[in-house]
């Protein structure tokens, strides 16, 4: 894993980086998704969430990155209660985050440098600073000699991993992967395991929902499963 460009800021942050209590979650036309989920996820933990398709995995994974609201529960983050946060307000808790979404959501415009640069640019650092991060960690995730491609350019498995690579790019204290590894081969998933391992060793905390059971097992981290809504499984 390429050397840490800086420090997770998690020195002064609670003990608990979320917090779910009695929480529901529903959309007009599927109001149970998610039914009295109770959920603590410790500074430094690592957990995977596994659960049938349908199950509510990347709903519950959209209440922590603050794209939704729970319809009843309280939700903190960081120690912060953010049930009712504002849009306003998002921005900075999101920023101490790096989130892998299930569809990438990679910036077409911008090439591979940029991409995976974006969380750095917007926390304020000059290029100089970040440019050879950056390009470790692009030649670490094996996109080293595409830096100026763009993303239509690429394969399924290397969009995945660009945007792995610009969830980590900032050091986040908090770790959310949706489908993480769905696109690349074994090889590819267990480096991509291997490198959420070591930033959860350097004190992020590390939330991966995926399908793969038999990746969750070899990962050794504590097991979160849903069903039809309901989280069971450690979840502390
Ligand atoms: N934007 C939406 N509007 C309405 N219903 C939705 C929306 N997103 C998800 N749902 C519904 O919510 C339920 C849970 O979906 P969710 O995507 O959270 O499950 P999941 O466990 O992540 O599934 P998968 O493993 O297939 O990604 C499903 O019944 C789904 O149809």
């Amino acid at each position: 894993m390429p050397a840490p460009s800086r420090r997770a800021a998690a020195a002064e942050s609670a003990p608990e980086t979320v917090r779910l209590t009695g929480v529901g979650f529903g959309y007009a036309d599927s109001p149970d998704v998610l039914r009295d989920v109770n959920l603590i996820l410790p500074r430094g933990s690592f957990h995977f969430l596994t659960g049938p398709s349908g199950a509510g995995k990347s709903s519950l994974l959209r209440l922590l990155t603050l794209a939704e609201r729970p319809t009843s529960g309280r939700i903190a983050l960081f120690g912060q209660d953010v049930t009712d946060l504002g849009r306003a307000a998002a921005p900075p808790l999101r920023r101490r985050m790096g989130v892998v979404f299930q569809d990438f959501r990679l910036l077409d415009h911008l090439d591979l440098f940029e991409n995976a640069a974006l969380p750095l640019r917007l926390a304020g650092k000059k290029r100089a600073e970040y440019a050879a991060d950056v390009e470790e960690m692009l030649r670490w995730v094996g996109l080293g000699g595409r830096m100026d491609a763009r993303p239509p350019s690429l394969s399924g498995g290397e969009k995945q991993r660009l945007a792995i690579a610009r969830a980590v790019m900032s050091r986040p204290e908090l770790i959310i992967a949706d489908e993480p590894t769905g696109s690349v081969d074994k090889a590819m998933a267990d480096k991509l395991l291997n490198l959420f391992q070591s930033l959860n060793k350097l004190g992020a905390t590390v939330l991966i929902a995926s399908h793969d059971e038999a990746l969750a097992e070899q990962s050794g981290a504590r097991r979160l499963r849903l069903d039809r809504g309901r989280l069971t499984g450690s979840a502390g």
